[in-house]
């Protein structure tokens, strides 16, 4: 059985991740940019959110992630081992990091376990063998004293990716991982969440690249402030549902 069918059947035996209900918000008064959003993501499941810029995506996974509040509905999780809140790692968009200031891969790494890792600079050997076992998974064992601003673009991304990895969480969050990587990058990058899919984590993540990510993906939400429609690539891939996702709907044709 491929990856595909276990998601999907996943997706119908009634243990969610998390689920959001008739979840609303937005940045200014009145003005919401996700509205009315109905999802639910199941415990172990493989979900990429698809929409153009601005249709919100990003405000939903902060809403995800508890980093920004709804305005109306809810957001409830599965109830994970330890009977709390499931652990959620999360990768922001690498152009929305600004690393100006002085600061090693190491200890980007290292931020991601701060109350485990040890005070100031001193890491304790724990942490720094789990630092250095995330790093190794992600092909970028090579970088740990670099800075990180001397990075590229797509290794900074796989350092972004370990930060959240080393907490070993039960969801994790990416927003465009693979924006701007090279093709081996990309595939590095799948290939690891595929993995850690393939362990159990819950992964969530939003793409603009439909070949090379949307449609090797188990399950897809198409959204633009709400939810154009879900489900496996063969379904939601049509020409219909991309032209609503975009707005590109042709109002000629359809007589608007
Ligand atoms: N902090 C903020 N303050 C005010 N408006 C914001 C803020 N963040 C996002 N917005 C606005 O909310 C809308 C949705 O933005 P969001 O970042 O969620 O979209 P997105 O689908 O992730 O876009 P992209 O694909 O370009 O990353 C946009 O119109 C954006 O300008």
């Amino acid at each position: 059985m491929g990856t595909e069918d276990k998601t999907v059947s996943r997706k119908n035996n009634n243990v969610n991740a998390l689920e959001l209900k008739e979840v609303t918000s937005g940045y200014s008064y009145n003005r919401p940019v996700v509205e009315g959003i109905n999802l639910q993501v199941p415990k172990g499941g493989f979900v990429g959110i698809l929409g153009p810029s601005g249709s919100g995506k990003t405000t939903l996974l902060k809403i995800i992630t508890g980093l920004h509040k709804p305005w109306y509905g809810t957001v409830e999780f599965y109830h994970y081992n330890n009977g709390g809140k499931p652990v959620i790692g999360y990768v922001p968009q690498v152009e929305s990091v600004d690393w100006t200031f002085p600061v090693t891969v190491r200890e980007v790494v290292s931020m991601g376990i701060w109350n485990q890792s040890g005070t100031g600079p001193m890491i304790n050997k724990v942490a720094g063998e789990k630092i250095r076992y995330v790093l190794e998974n992600l092909g970028i064992e090579e970088y740990m004293t670099r800075q990180i601003s001397e990075l590229s673009g797509g290794e900074q991304q796989r350092v972004f990716l370990a930060r959240a990895m080393i907490r070993f969480p039960d969801i994790l969050v990416l927003d465009e991982p693979t924006s701007g990587v090279d093709y081996n990058t990309r595939e590095t990058i799948l290939e690891v969440l595929a993995n850690l899919n393939e362990k159990g984590t819950t992964i969530i993540l939003t793409t603009h690249d439909i070949s090379g990510i949307a449609k090797r993906l188990p399950w897809l939400v198409c959204m633009n402030k709400h939810i154009v429609s879900e489900g496996p690539p063969t379904e939601v891939l049509t020409t219909e549902n991309l032209l609503e996702t975009y707005g590109l709907v042709d109002t000629e044709s359809v007589g608007r």
